[in-house]
């Protein structure tokens, strides 16, 4: 049974949402909440390391609340409560029977536990959403196993065996579909017994600053971490040492991937919207948004208030490589769609194994507006076309849920099923967006 309700539930299905339709330009101040990678890479090591922990301004939407869930399975003790989350490892590595990690449609927890799994004593059965039975998790288990780990089951549903610890060693991985599956085995490393040292051999290595964001948390906590310059062959290398991780008093950075829906809605309505704390220096990808933003029309300042995005000189199409940052596809389709030139969105052949088959959904769903999207060999071709409202269906995706309603700020008669997917990451989106609307 789930723990978690309201918006932040399981798969709770909310009624047809009819977009609101900007009657002027947007003009507004728009705080986004705590990131998700950040929150959920933090627990992890808080759960590993010396002593309590506290995570001011920790993101509390449905990933999150499902990582906290299956750390305390795991044996944490974990407060939720309030603004900041307080967290104390396990006093003990043997576990209670029947310990089970529910991890929804949540790729950080399917891939950033299981490793933790491996130290407890007891078994631990993994489970999660329909969908996530069927995102990339094998690599990860067979990589683990290699590393000494008892594992039953190549995907899930499986279960860990764990035995108190993990000998470690070196291992290789094929990352090609999620970055997820090389974080998964480095965030534990410090807690094996020879460390790790994980080299990635694919065609691609997709969402490398999330790669560097587990290598700046990792050290942040106190762990060796080396990491190589890439092999002519295109291979990757990591080494983490075996020792102590520090526990931290440390603020979560504001979601920038969250903001995204946000700044577009500036350009598309050729208003202003100003998303205070944007960091100034920071691991996540959402940093090139200004950069993708302004190729697209917009002008984009850092302000005292924060990063101010406007639009007004129209909306121009865009042709470039994702790879580093899929996350942004969804928002940049959108505009795309009202653009006045084609766009290409290349490198994101992966998006088709994440929360739904994002290139698959993206070109039906907006195709029934009228939109042309072609699904191309690794991403998406956008030719300028007129649109009309239809019913949208996110396919339980946040991002695709909250790109539709992008779209819904000016072509009217869009309705978006089941709004509170956007719970995924962001706790309160439909109040958000009317909030900015109303100025
Ligand atoms: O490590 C992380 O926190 C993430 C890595 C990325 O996953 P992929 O490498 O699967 O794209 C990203 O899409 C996801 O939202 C968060
Ligand atoms: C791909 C995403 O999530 P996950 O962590 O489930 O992979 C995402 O948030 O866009």
């Amino acid at each position: 049974m789930s723990i978690l309700t309201g918006i932040e539930a399981t798969g709770t299905q909310s009624d047809p949402w009819p977009a609101p339709t900007a009657q002027r330009p947007v003009t507004a101040v728009v705080p986004v909440p705590g990131a998700k990678s950040g929150t959920n890479r933090a627990l992890v090591l808080a759960t590993l390391a010396n002593g309590t922990s506290r995570l001011r301004g920790a993101l509390r939407s449905r990933d999150t609340l499902l990582m906290a869930g299956v750390l305390r399975a795991l044996g944490a003790e974990i407060s939720t409560d309030g603004p900041d989350w307080i967290v104390r490892p396990a006093p003990t590595t043997r576990l209670a029977a029947g310990a089970r990690a529910e991890c929804g449609n949540a790729g950080t927890v399917a891939r950033f536990t299981p490793a933790l799994a491996t130290l407890r004593e007891g078994d631990v059965a993994f489970d999660g959403d329909a969908r996530m039975r069927d995102r990339p998790l094998t690599p990860l288990l067979g990589a683990l196993r290699r590393l000494g780990a008892d594992i039953d089951g190549d995907r899930m549903p499986f279960t860990v065996r764990g035995r108190g610890r993990l000998p470690g060693g070196e291992v290789t991985v094929d990352a090609s579909d999620s970055s997820q599956l090389v974080s998964g085995l480095l965030l534990a490393a410090p807690r094996y017994d020879a460390g790790v040292t994980v080299v990635h051999r694919g065609t691609r290595l997709p969402s490398g600053p999330y790669l560097d964001m587990t290598v700046a948390d990792l050290r942040a906590a106190g762990a060796v971490v080396d990491v190589a310059p890439p092999g002519a062959d295109g291979s990757r290398r990591w080494r983490v040492e075996p020792g102590e991780l520090t526990a931290a008093d440390r603020a979560i950075e504001p979601d920038m991937n969250s903001a995204a829906a946000f700044l577009a809605a500036a350009l598309a309505t050729g208003g202003r919207v100003v998303v205070p704390d944007w960091p100034e220096a920071t691991e996540q990808p959402g940093r090139m948004l200004p950069t993708l933003l302004a190729a697209m029309g917009a002008t984009t300042e850092r302000t005292a208030a924060g990063l101010a995005v406007s639009g007004g000189g129209g909306i121009h199409g865009i042709d470039v490589d994702l790879g580093d940052f899929g996350e942004a596809a969804p928002v940049l389709t959108a505009l795309a769609v009202l653009a006045d030139s084609p766009s290409r969105l290349r490198g994101i052949g992966h998006l088709r194994l994440q929360e739904t088959d994002r290139l698959v959904a993206l070109a039906q769903e907006l195709g029934s507006l009228g939109a042309r999207i072609t699904v191309t060999d690794d991403g998406l071709a956008i030719e300028p076309a007129p649109l009309r409202g239809a019913r949208l269906d996110p396919r339980a995706d946040h991002r695709l849920a909250m790109a539709y309603a992008v779209v819904g700020l000016v072509v009217p008669g869009i309705v978006i099923d089941d709004i509170a997917t956007t719970g995924k990451t962001v706790p309160d989106f439909p109040r958000m967006w009317t909030a900015m609307l109303a100025g």
